[in-house]
């Protein structure tokens, strides 16, 4: 019986189980072992593998995390970290490899698929930010853990006249937060693609209170800066209250979405699909509702982009 690993690598996304149980059912359902390997790419190294049943991706579907556990590895960008993984893999007789992670992870894999494993990426991490994808795994998820974060932020903010300033994850792309700030309403959106004006932000804040506003929400991408510094220099600018607040790890928790599910089923249901073709060396997203793939070298050759429409919307709601 031919053997399909699936492991989960970097940070991991709400969505993650959701998409092993795809894999691993649907891999059981077409004749193939699957195996699945803990601790992403140290698991890899050091043989943690085990083989996963049908009754084992069981009660995972609606758990944020992942059951098999993540890593970030530095013996694995190693030469000889990638030997070790290559060598485990083929003694363990594991032909085809499913790698759920981020760019970093799909770096990995990429590597692994030109030593001889064929190698598939599925892309998890709540940043949204791999090219030729509209959506990665638990970006959704992730805009409503926010969205009511900042329900509850805005309540006492207006209680107290103030101005919060909130830090949501995206070490590099500003997709959380301008997604989640249009769903909130907030006043101001900073990004790490597009430069901002704090100053000409302060004013415009001022003036929102001496309207009569009670409160006003600004949205920080963690690229930016930290909230701390930028509600400090608000504060020097409009003599506004303000008050900064780090949503953190609370942001990559909790019971995927109903589009998170969906779309992982998906996801791991085309990856059976691909291994049964022969089809190797790419990863899957999701383009205009279909489940697409691309080869990895397509994927690191591309951008990706904030949506500038999108920011233009924002822009004329504010
Ligand atoms: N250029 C690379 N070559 C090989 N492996 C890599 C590379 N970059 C990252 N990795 C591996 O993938 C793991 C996850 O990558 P990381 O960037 O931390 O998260 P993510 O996959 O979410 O972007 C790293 O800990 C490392 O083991
Ligand atoms: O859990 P850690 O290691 O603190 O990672 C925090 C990072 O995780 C992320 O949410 C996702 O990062 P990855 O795509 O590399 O997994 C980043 O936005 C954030 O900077």
């Amino acid at each position: 019986m031919k053997k399909i690993g699936v492991l989960t690598s970097g940070g991991d996304s709400q969505g993650m189980n959701s998409a092993i149980r795809s894999i691993v059912r649907t891999g059981i359902a077409s004749g193939f072992e699957m195996v699945g390997i803990r601790r992403g790419y140290d698991g890899l190294m050091e043989k943690d593998f085990t083989i996963l049943e049908s009754k084992d991706v069981g009660d995972i579907l609606y758990r944020g995390g992942t059951f098999l556990r993540s890593a970030r590895s530095e013996e694995f960008r190693t030469e000889e970290g990638q030997t070790k993984a290559v060598n485990n893999l083929k003694e363990a007789g594991i032909e085809y490899l499913v790698v759920i992670g981020g760019d970093g992870s799909y770096r990995g894999a990429a590597e692994l698929n030109k030593q001889g494993i064929k190698t598939y990426g599925l892309p998890g991490t709540i940043d949204n930010d791999i090219p030729l994808t509209d959506y990665t795994i638990g970006f959704d998820t992730t805009l409503n853990v926010v969205t009511e974060a900042i329900g509850n932020l805005r309540d006492t903010m207006s209680s107290h006249e103030r101005v919060s300033v909130i830090e949501v994850m995206g070490r590099d792309c500003g997709d959380i937060a301008l997604h989640a700030g249009i769903a909130s309403g907030v006043d101001a959106i900073l990004v790490p693609e597009i430069p901002a004006d704090i100053q000409k932000i302060s004013a415009k804040l001022k003036d929102g209170f001496e309207r009569g506003k009670t409160h006003s929400i600004v949205m920080v991408a963690e690229g930016v800066g930290k909230a701390e510094d930028i509600a400090h220099q608000i504060n020097e600018y409009s003599g506004l209250d303000t008050r900064a607040t780090v949503l953190g790890h609370i942001q990559r928790g909790g019971t995927p979405s109903a589009f998170d599910r969906v779309f992982t089923s998906r996801m791991g249901h085309k990856v059976i699909e691909l291994v049964e073709k022969d089809i190797y060396g790419v990863a899957l997203g999701i383009e205009k509702n279909e489940i697409t793939y691309h080869s990895f070298e397509e994927i690191f050759a591309s951008e990706d982009e904030l949506n500038q429409n999108l920011y233009k919307v924002f822009e004329d709601l504010v």
